[in-house]
């Protein structure tokens, strides 16, 4: 891996992720229009990834893009696009489509590199193209169990809990537990996470997205939120109470909401977000609503990362047919973040 050390304006990090996937093929592309849209001096983009994929993809791809190790572009036309790259060498070669276990441990470089480099202050985001949760668990090399991202990250950066929150069509979706099998879900959700869940997400909308006064709508974990204690009784023994402690302090936390009717416009248009108690309670609808253009951020971390809301798409990869909508919309998202940080620090 090599470094050199980045000048300001400090860049928006992308990692490629899963190199057999379609994670460099919508880097690119996204890249390509944030640079065409004018973002090369406010948020210019650095990849971290093996520079070799980049300008075989690129060329594979029809796009005329320059890569760079150097901080100086070197060999590229004057205004052409010439993007900063960390070199991480691939383990092995890919094939498109084809998960190889010997590249797992290349996945979690990219990652550790981007937090390192905005510990370093070399970069001001992480944006993250998908990886394949499984091939890494399959590594010999990978010893802790990868759930995902947003465990990873929270690990990595010593976060004791951090929120996974979706965004696109115009909803909010965070949630209660993330990459826990379904069995595990209500165990999972005691006073003390759903609590401290609830301030990640307040203080996040507040300073990470600029909103005042968040309102945020909760859901019950049960059929039609428990049915009074008959179908379960969560709502009323944890979420009930963490909630009533909430409004006491003068939150406008509003719930728990039957799940199966609360997305709809009468309750959404009085929130800014909603909180879902698992992963397909809440994702379903997100992604019915803007899959292809919605985005993935880490709520609570000390850093900004936003991703995608789809996955490796291992059967589209190498047709170059992929819809970079996501990427770029999560480019966009860390930049609008990184200017509500630095107005809510100015406060
Ligand atoms: N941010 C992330 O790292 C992330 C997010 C979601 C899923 N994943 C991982 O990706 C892997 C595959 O997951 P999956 O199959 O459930 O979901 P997927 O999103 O990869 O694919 C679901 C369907 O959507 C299509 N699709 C996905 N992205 C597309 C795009 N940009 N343009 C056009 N069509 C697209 C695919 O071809 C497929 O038909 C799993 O390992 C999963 O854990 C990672
Ligand atoms: N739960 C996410 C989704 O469905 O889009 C996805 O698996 C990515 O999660 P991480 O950001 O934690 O990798």
């Amino acid at each position: 891996m090599t470094h050199n050390k980045i000048s300001a304006p400090p860049h928006i990090a992308i990692t490629t992720g899963e190199p057999a996937g379609i994670g460099v093929e919508v880097s690119l592309r996204a890249a390509l229009q944030w640079h065409q849209a004018g973002h090369t001096d406010d948020a210019p983009l650095l990849f971290i990834s093996d520079i070799s994929v980049l300008r075989q993809t690129a060329a594979d791809m029809g796009l005329t893009m320059f890569f760079t190790e150097n901080p100086a572009p070197s060999s590229s036309p004057l205004d052409a696009p010439t993007f900063r790259v960390c070199h991480v060498p691939l383990h092995q070669p890919v094939q498109a489509g084809v998960l190889n276990v010997a590249n797992a441990p290349y996945v979690l470089q990219l990652l550790d590199e981007a937090i390192a480099g905005i510990q370093r202050g070399d970069y001001a985001a992480m944006v993250t193209a998908p990886v394949q949760k499984s091939i890494i668990n399959e590594s010999p090399n990978v010893h802790e169990k990868f759930m995902g991202h947003t465990e990873y990250l929270a690990a990595q950066t010593n976060t004791k809990q951090v929120v996974m929150m979706l965004a696109g069509g115009g909803l909010r979706v965070a949630l209660a537990t993330t990459h826990l099998p379904l069995a595990e879900v209500p165990a999972a959700i005691t006073a003390g996470s759903l609590r401290t869940t609830i301030e990640v997400i307040l203080k996040d909308l507040t300073h990470k997205f600029g909103i005042a006064k968040p309102r945020l709508l909760v859901t019950g974990l049960n059929p039609h939120a428990g049915e009074g204690g008959h179908m379960g009784r969560e709502e009323i023994d944890v979420i009930v109470p963490v909630l009533a402690s909430f409004v006491q302090a003068g939150y406008d936390v509003r719930g728990p909401y039957p799940a199966d009717t609360l997305f709809q416009p009468r309750y959404l248009n009085d929130a800014d977000a909603v909180l879902a108690m698992y992963h397909d309670q809440g994702l379903p609808v997100l992604k019915y609503a803007s899959f292809g253009h919605g985005i993935n951020i880490t709520l609570g971390l000390p850093i900004i990362r936003t991703s995608v809301d789809h996955g490796t798409a291992l059967d589209l990869a190498g047709q170059y047919v992929a819809d970079a909508g996501s990427m770029f919309a999560a480019i966009q998202a860390a930049h609008d973040m990184m200017i509500s940080q630095k107005n809510s620090t100015k406060m």
